[in-house]
């Protein structure tokens, strides 16, 4: 597995199926901005409910092949989420042809990618995955890694921005920047977060930032 970070911003990506599946895909690609298709004859509520919205395009049929040629945009990922197996490789093999990353729900094997659980706060992205052995192991590690982060990164990681942002304008060269940070994010600094004191975080950097300056 190659982990990647992937801006989905307004890229069209299509959801074969209209169960508890499929639903958990689409609210996951609306979070990431996904332009969203639903291809399902038949949904459950929330999935009704967001093409009501018109947050979701949904087209009321069954997935086949064809659609690829139909669609204006070539989608980007494309999830098979129906409960009939035959009918999600078939789906995915089409979403194949025309280049698209295949996720099946059903079969690890007739998949280009998987889903990790994913803890999110701000900027802060942590996934867990087990190569599709376990997704119910997937999320309650999930559950444990965030009990163990607590809160604050999010807030943290914005700030961290703002404090790069000054390293790069005082300190001179990259080499010399790699050696701060490697030293600046100390565990005093980290407890500092973690105990929601992160005014005093940032202040701690940066001087650090401005120390670290004058003698380089
Ligand atoms: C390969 C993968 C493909 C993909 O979907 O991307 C896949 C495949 C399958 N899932 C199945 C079952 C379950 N999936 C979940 C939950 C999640 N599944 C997710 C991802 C993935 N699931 C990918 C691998 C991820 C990895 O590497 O670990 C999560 C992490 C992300 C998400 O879907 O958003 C999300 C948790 C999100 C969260 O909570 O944060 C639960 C738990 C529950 O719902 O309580 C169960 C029941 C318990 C169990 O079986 O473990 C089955 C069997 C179906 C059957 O038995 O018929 C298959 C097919 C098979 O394995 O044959
Ligand atoms: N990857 C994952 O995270 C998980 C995967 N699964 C697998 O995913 C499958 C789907 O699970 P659920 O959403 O719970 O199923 P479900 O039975 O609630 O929903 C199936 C949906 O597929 C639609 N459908 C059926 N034939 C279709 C066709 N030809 N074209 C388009 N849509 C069609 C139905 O209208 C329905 O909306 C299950 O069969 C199971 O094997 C199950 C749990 C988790």
């Amino acid at each position: 597995m190659y982990p990647i970070g992937l801006r989905l911003d307004g890229r069209p990506c299509l959801v074969a199926g209209g169960g508890q599946v499929a639903a958990r895909k689409v609210r996951s690609l609306l979070e990431a901005g996904a332009a969203v298709t639903l291809v399902a004859p038949e949904v459950v509520p929330p999935l009704a409910a967001l093409a009501a919205e018109g947050r979701i395009r949904w087209l009321v049929r069954q997935a086949e092949a064809e659609i690829f040629a139909q669609l204006e945009a070539r989608p980007l990922l494309v999830f098979c989420a129906t409960d009939d197996a035959a009918v999600n490789e078939a789906f995915g093999r089409a979403a194949g042809q025309v280049g698209a990353l295949v996720n099946d729900a059903a079969s690890p094997e007739l998949c280009d990618f998987f889903v990790p659980a994913a803890i999110r706060e701000g900027e802060l992205l942590v996934t867990v995955s087990t190569g599709g052995a376990s997704p119910a192991l997937s999320r309650v590690l999930k559950r444990r890694i965030a009990a163990f982060l607590g809160r604050g990164w999010g807030e943290w990681i914005a700030r961290l921005l703002r404090l790069r942002q000054r390293a790069k304008e005082r300190l001179a060269d990259s080499r010399t920047r790699e050696a701060f940070w490697r030293g600046a994010l100390s565990d005093r600094v980290l407890d500092l977060v973690e105990d929601g004191e992160i005014d005093k975080a940032e202040a701690e950097v940066k001087n650090e930032i401005d120390r670290f300056g004058t003698q380089s």
